[in-house]
C-alpha cells in the first residue's frame, strides 16, 4: 500500500479565480480540494463595493460544478474612496471577510490602489475597531528599489508604520518570500499573519532562468534566493500558528504569459496540496501540513475548522501541458512534469 495522509479539509487564503469563462475553467479545481478561498478582488474593475462583492460571489457559485460544496470568501479592494459605512456594511455581510491592499501599480490589476494612507484611515479605523482583516501584497513600488527587495523594503516603510498608527488591526502579509518577511512576522503581535505559497516553498529565483527564462515560474512577489526559500519553509514547519496556506493561483492565458512583456501569476490550483505535501515532506515535516492548511488559516479569521477531510496518496502522475481557460489555456506549475502526491 503506498504511503497516505489524510487532514481536515483545507482552505486557500489567497486565490485568484477571475470571471466569466475564465473562473468556470478554473473553479472545479479549487473546489475539489478546499472547501472555503478567499477570493482576490483584482478583477477589471475591481471588487470595491459590498454590492460588487456579493454579484461576483453569485457569479462563482453559479459557476461550481453540480454537488460541489464551496464557500467563496469575499475581499474588498481597498481604493482611496473606501468609507467607513462601506467597511460597516461589509462586516454585517458576513460574506466579505477582509480588505486588501495593492500599493497602485504593485501587481496585476493594481492600478487602483492606494496612493496615501491618510485617505484610507477613516476605512482602517473602522477595520481594527470591527475586527475585519486587512490583506496586503507587501512591496513597495518604488521604481529606484530593486525588485529582489521591493518585499522588504515594505515592512520597514509601511508594515511598521502602519501597524504603528493601527495597533489592533488585523493584517496578512500576503505570500510572503523573504526571511525578513518570516522573521517580522513571528516577531509580531498576535494579529499579524501570513500566507505562504507553494512557488515560494519549492523554488529559488535560479528557476526563472533554467535553460532559458521561463516566464511560467514569474509571479509577484517574484522568487527569490535559496536562503529565502529555507527561511519561509522553517518558517511554516515551526510550529507557530501565523503562516497558513495561500496558493495565490493566479491563471494567465499562455499567450500573455509567453510575451515580450509577459504577466505575473502562477497557476496552482490543478495541484495545490500535492505540491505543499512535497515542500513540507523535503523537511520530513508532513505531521505539520494539516495546521499550516486547515487549522491556522480559520483561527485567524475567527472561522470554524472544516468538518469532512481530504486525503492525499503517494502516487506519481503528470501534470497536464495545458489546461483549458476560456477560449484560451493555461500553462500550470509542473506543465508536463511528474508529481509525487495526488489527492483522492
Ligand atoms: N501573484 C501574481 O503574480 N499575480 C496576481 C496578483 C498578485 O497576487 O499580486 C494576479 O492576479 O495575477
Ligand atoms: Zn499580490
Ligand atoms: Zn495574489
Amino acid at each position: 500500500m503506498s504511503k497516505s495522509i489524510t487532514i481536515i479539509r483545507p482552505d486557500d487564503w489567497h486565490l485568484h479565480l477571475r470571471d466569466g469563462s475564465l473562473m468556470a475553467a478554473v473553479l472545479p479545481h479549487t473546489a475539489k480540494e478546499f472547501a472555503r478561498a478567499i477570493v482576490m478582488p483584482n478583477l477589471k474593475p475591481p471588487v470595491t463595493t459590498v454590492d460588487a462583492a456579493f454579484a461576483y460571489r453569485q457569479r462563482i457559485l453559479e459557476a461550481l460544478p453540480a454537488g460541489a460544496q464551496f464557500d467563496p470568501l469575499m475581499v474588498l479592494y481597498l481604493t482611496d474612496h473606501l468609507t467607513a459605512e462601506e467597511v460597516a456594511k461589509a462586516k454585517q455581510s458576513g460574506f466579505v471577510k477582509a480588505v486588501k491592499l495593492y500599493p497602485a501599480g504593485a501587481t496585476t490589476n493594481s492600478d487602483s490602489g492606494v496612493t496615501n494612507f491618510d485617505k484610507v484611515m477613516p476605512a482602517l479605523e473602522k477595520m481594527a475597531e470591527l475586527g475585519l482583516p486587512f490583506l496586503v501584497h507587501g512591496e513597495v513600488t518604488d521604481p529606484q528599489i530593486d525588485v529582489f527587495d521591493r518585499e522588504a523594503a515594505f515592512i520597514d516603510s509601511v508594515l511598521m508604520v502602519l501597524q504603528q498608527r493601527l495597533p489592533k488591526l488585523k493584517i496578512v502579509f500576503e505570500h510572503i518570500t523573504t526571511k525578513q518577511a518570516a522573521e517580522y512576522v513571528l516577531k509580531a503581535g498576535p494579529n499579524i499573519a501570513a500566507t505562504v505559497t507553494p512557488q515560494h516553498l519549492l523554488m529559488n529565483r535560479n528557476a526563472l532562468f533554467t535553460g532559458g527564462i521561463r516566464p511560467h515560474h514569474y509571479c509577484l512577489p517574484v522568487l527569490k534566493r535559496e536562503e529565502h526559500r529555507r527561511a519561509l519553509l522553517a518558517a511554516v514547519t515551526s510550529g507557530s500558528k501565523k503562516f497558513f496556506l495561500g496558493t495565490d493561483s493566479a491563471p494567465h492565458a499562455r499567450h500573455t504569459k509567453e510575451a515580450a512583456c509577459g504577466c505575473a501569476g502562477i497557476y496552482s490550483a490543478h495541484a495545490a496540496l500535492a505540491l505543499y505535501a512535497e515542500a513540507f515532506e523535503s523537511v520530513g515535516a508532513l505531521d505539520l501540513l494539516e495546521a499550516f492548511a486547515s487549522k491556522n488559516g480559520p483561527a485567524f479569521y475567527g472561522l470554524p475548522e472544516n468538518t469532512d477531510t481530504v486525503t492525499l496518496v503517494k502516487e506519481s502522475w503528470t501534470v497536464p501541458a495545458s489546461y483549458p481557460f476560456g477560449e484560451h489555456n493555461v500553462v500550470p506549475l509542473r506543465a508536463g512534469e511528474e508529481i509525487h502526491w495526488k489527492l483522492i
